[in-house]
């Protein structure tokens, strides 16, 4: 593995009963950022499970540094399954219970399932950055985000990307085209021939 990389693949593919995209070779270093792109169903919520663990890779390798601490906002973070968690609730669950953030509603009291869903996304992704890790996985965190809550995002993306040993950052967005510092990957489809 190259020195500092937190995460290094190599000829990487993801994919279950074939390969979704171009093998693809990441290096990823604390303080990065690397944005992901291409068409969907080419496989950039599958590359983001196979860089969590959770899912095998198709075809190459994933190396991760001893002892990586992986945060992984999914797609679908935000359907929660129903029932009676209030927003304390949740906040305690996820041991931040003090958490003080603009998108952390101001009632504490209100159930999780009764947030819409933009409500209910800027808090899940709210704990996400706070949720201390080596390797942030986000996945599409702006959908159902309003225009001012997505500039919110990517205001925060390029702070954390001019900071020196902050976490590995890996986002799948259309938002973030103007952090400059950031790498971008963009997936290829596998054309059958
Ligand atoms: N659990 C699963 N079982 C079988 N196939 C799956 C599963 N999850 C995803 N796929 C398939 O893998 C392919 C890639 O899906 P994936 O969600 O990774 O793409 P994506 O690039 O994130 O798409 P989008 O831009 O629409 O979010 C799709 O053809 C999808 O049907």
């Amino acid at each position: 593995m190259s020195a500092a990389a937190l995460l290094q693949a190599r000829g990487l593919q993801a994919g279950l009963a074939a390969p979704l995209f171009a093998p693809l070779d990441l290096a990823l270093q604390a303080g990065s950022v690397t944005l992901v792109s291409g068409d969907n169903g080419v496989g950039k919520s599958s590359l983001m499970r196979t860089l969590a663990g959770e899912q095998a890779p198709f075809a190459g390798t994933v190396q991760r540094a001893h002892a990586l601490r992986v945060c992984h906002f999914s797609q679908h973070a935000a359907q929660l399954p129903a029932g009676p968690f209030s927003v304390a609730d949740l906040l305690a669950l996820a041991g931040m219970p003090g958490l003080a953030h603009a998108w952390v509603p101001d009632d504490r009291g209100q159930r999780v399932d009764r947030l819409s869903g933009g409500q209910r996304q800027r808090l899940l992704l709210a704990m996400a950055l706070a949720t201390p890790c080596d390797l942030l996985l986000l996945d599409e965190p702006t959908q159902y985000l309003d225009a001012a809550s997505r500039h919110v995002f990517v205001a925060w993306l390029t702070t954390a990307s001019a900071r020196a040993g902050g976490p590995a950052i890996v986002v799948v967005t259309h938002d973030a085209e103007t952090v400059e510092s950031a790498h971008h990957v963009r997936l290829q489809a596998i054309i059958d021939a």
